[in-house]
């Protein structure tokens, strides 16, 4: 089948927006600003906006074992309704996938049910519990993206030094979730200053720079290729930058939420604002911002983590950590940061497409004749409230419900087809 979509502006390097028209045939795009070929299926743009299908490197499913919280076909819709389609999730599902058997059932499972494409992570450890490593190359060859514990900090050095010099040697990405245990002090928000307001036990920052700081020297030793999970700290940021600057093979993503969001802002106790790593404070703020424009973070993860309506009703203590954030992610940065003059659109979409994609070798997050045709079409103008009773994923916990914002997508597509579409 032949697609032909017209009528759509795309942004060029110099990020302007420039009217051209895309044609797809057998879930490849075949021709960039070309004429409409005969018998095609036709598609008007409407004049919006067309980017590359949004690639999420860290997304969480929970399927299988938490269907409650959210289910593959669940959590697929709602990242097409967000304009993702290639999203990375992470394995703290049950059973994890530590063995082929495992990632073999995964697998299935997305087969049948997902909206759009998902890759999994497999795991470090057996049943992510940081004490058995799991056999990485067994995994690779069942299909997963990379590797991680995510969730969890891995707890000892050597645990994470031995599956980096395996990772090193199957060429395949560490990713960490960097929480050393004996540094949480059961803490449910950012040690600082809110905390104290609100009589809530902190979490403060080293317990997350100081394992980033860890792992930078043994992927250095191991000669890995290392990702950091939600860098939320300016402290973690140095330790990446200056790792950067050493050679080491160093990638960093960042959350929407802790780029709009700081400590100050957490209204009350209510868990729709606990989330891991916590936010953190206004300084640590500027500091991803500044981490982003000058490449020390690469590229932006929602860490979408649905949970229930239950489980996040009675405050922080008690609840569990997690937001969502597939729905949310571009129309509030795009609002926020791009509206504002402090990104260009250009930065934005590359932050949410090719930079993560380039991170995991992945041919995806990108506009090219040629590539899959992945796309999102985005109504820049349009300006909505963010509505948590109207999400497609079951969880309802997000910090930013009833923010006004401008950019939504309105119609996604994978390999050429239809994964969402807004309904006029
Ligand atoms: N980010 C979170 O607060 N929660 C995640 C786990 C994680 O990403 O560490 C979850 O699985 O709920
Ligand atoms: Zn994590
Ligand atoms: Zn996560």
């Amino acid at each position: 089948m032949t697609t032909f979509i017209h009528n759509i502006k795309m942004v060029n390097e110099a990020s302007e927006l420039v009217t051209t028209s895309i044609t797809i045939e057998e879930g490849k795009i075949t021709a960039i600003g070309g004429e409409q070929p005969a018998h095609a299926q036709v598609i008007d743009g409407k004049g919006n906006l067309v980017a590359p299908g949004f690639v999420d490197v860290h997304t969480h499913l929970r399927e299988p074992g938490f269907e409650h919280k959210e289910t593959i076909a669940t959590g697929t819709a709602s990242a097409a309704k967000g304009g993702f389609t290639t999203i990375c999730a992470m394995p703290n599902t049950k059973p994890v996938p530590d063995s082929i058997e495992n990632m073999q059932l995964i697998n299935g499972l997305i087969q049948d049910s997902a909206a759009i494409r998902v890759l999994p992570y497999g795991s470090l450890t057996k049943d992510i519990s940081g004490e058995v490593r799991t056999n990485m190359e067994e995994l690779k060859a069942q299909g997963a993206v990379a590797f991680s514990d995510d969730g969890v900090g891995i707890q000892l050095a050597a645990t994470m030094y031995e599956q980096m010099k395996e990772a090193a040697r199957i060429d395949a990405v560490v990713v960490a979730h960097c929480e050393d245990n004996s540094l949480i002090y059961e803490g449910v928000m950012h040690e600082g200053t809110r905390n104290k307001e609100l009589g809530l036990p902190g979490i403060p920052s080293i317990c997350e720079s100081v394992q980033i700081a860890r792992d930078v020297l043994l992927a250095e030793a191991a000669g890995a290729r290392y990702h950091v999970c939600h860098v939320s700290t300016k402290e973690s940021v140095r330790a990446v930058r200056d790792a950067k600057a050493a050679g080491i093979r160093v990638t960093a993503e960042v959350c929407p939420h802790h780029l709009l969001l700081e400590e100050m802002d957490i209204p009350s106790d209510d868990a729709n604002w606990k989330m891991n790593p916590p936010l953190r404070a206004a300084d640590d703020k500027d500091s991803l911002h500044a981490a982003l424009l000058d490449g020390t973070i690469d590229c932006i993860a929602t860490d979408h983590a649905p949970h229930t309506v239950e489980e996040k009703c009675c405050g922080m203590v008690g609840a569990p950590f997690g937001i969502v954030g597939f729905e949310t992610a571009f129309p509030l940065l795009y609002t926020s940061f791009v509206e504002t003059g402090k990104w260009t659109l250009k930065q934005l979409i590359n932050w949410m497409t090719v930079k993560p994609s380039q991170i995991f070798d992945l041919p995806y997050g990108t506009l090219t004749v040629g590539a899959s045709a992945d796309l999102t079409i985005i109504d820049l103008n349009k300006e909505q409230t963010v509505d948590a009773e109207g999400f497609v994923s079951k969880g309802r916990n997000t910090p930013f419900n009833g923010w006004v914002a401008k950019g939504w997508p309105v119609l996604t597509m994978v390999e050429g087809k239809i994964a969402f579409e807004e309904v006029q």
